[in-house]
């Protein structure tokens, strides 16, 4: 069964179908890469999914289960997460002290500093941990943020463009940081546009065009498909 899925989902903004009877299924233990043209829809599909956006109709399955209304907080406590593209750290807390609100309230004090230790490891972060988040590189914030998305190991991470800004070496570490926790069994769905990073790491990509799903396979699949290349070419009209 899907880890989560959409059927026939659909958001109009006015007058524009931002989302157009999409299908979607997300299968467990997948990297799933959703790509497309600026304006696609890409942002607002994740934000239906996270309960952000409320869908005109249509339906969202979590494990098999409705959650098309449920609210953002509820989705959470069933296991998805998110890492958004504009970093929600707290930038005058050291890397450490945003680590420990990640988790104090869901770890037993016991193991809290095992934890953080896990999760510093993890991210690259043990050197700056006293550091400020603020002055971390673009990068080992984003990598904060990562941290703290995962940091009470949710099922399902959903991310938007985690390496927009990175360098390449970091945009390479970003992908072997999320095929680790693909290894521990997180599913994982990354909107971007770094196309050597999708190669990196997905499994199977969604094209979204004009908010419904133009193309989806493997990334071979689709950079030999044609018809993908016209639309970021803008040769393909809605
Ligand atoms: N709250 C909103 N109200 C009105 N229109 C919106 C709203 N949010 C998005 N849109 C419009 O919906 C369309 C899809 O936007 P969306 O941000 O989902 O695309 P995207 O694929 O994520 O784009 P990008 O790659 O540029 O981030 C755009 O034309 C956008 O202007």
């Amino acid at each position: 069964m899907a880890i989560l899925e959409t059927r026939q989902l659909n958001k109009h903004f006015g007058g524009l179908h931002v989302t157009g009877n999409v299908d979607f299924a997300l299968q467990p233990g997948e990297m799933h890469c959703l790509i497309g043209p600026n304006g696609a829809g890409k942002s607002t599909f994740f934000k239906l999914i996270l309960g952000e956006h409320l869908p005109d109709s249509g339906a969202i399955l979590y494990d098999g289960e409705e959650i098309t209304r449920a609210k953002p907080f509820e989705r959470i406590r069933k296991g998805i997460s998110v890492k958004f593209q504009v970093p929600g750290i707290f930038k005058e807390l050291s890397v450490q002290q945003n680590l420990t609100i990640a988790l104090q309230h869901h770890v037993a004090p016991e193991i809290l500093q095992e934890e953080i230790d896990r999760l510093l490891a993890f991210l690259k972060l043990s050197q700056d941990r006293k550091q400020l988040a603020g002055n971390l590189s673009h990068g080992q914030k984003q990598w904060l943020e990562i941290g703290m998305a995962v940091a009470l190991k949710p099922r399902l991470l959903l991310l938007d463009e985690p390496t927009a800004g990175m360098t390449p070496d970091e945009t390479f570490a970003t992908g072997e940081m999320l095929q680790e926790l693909n290894r521990e069994g997180m599913t994982l769905l990354a909107v971007e546009h770094d196309m050597a990073f999708v190669r990196q790491i997905a499994h199977q990509v969604t094209v979204l065009h004009f908010g419904k799903i133009f193309a989806q396979g493997t990334i071979d699949e689709i950079t030999a498909d044609e018809r993908v290349a016209a639309i970021y070419l803008g040769e393909v009209d809605a």
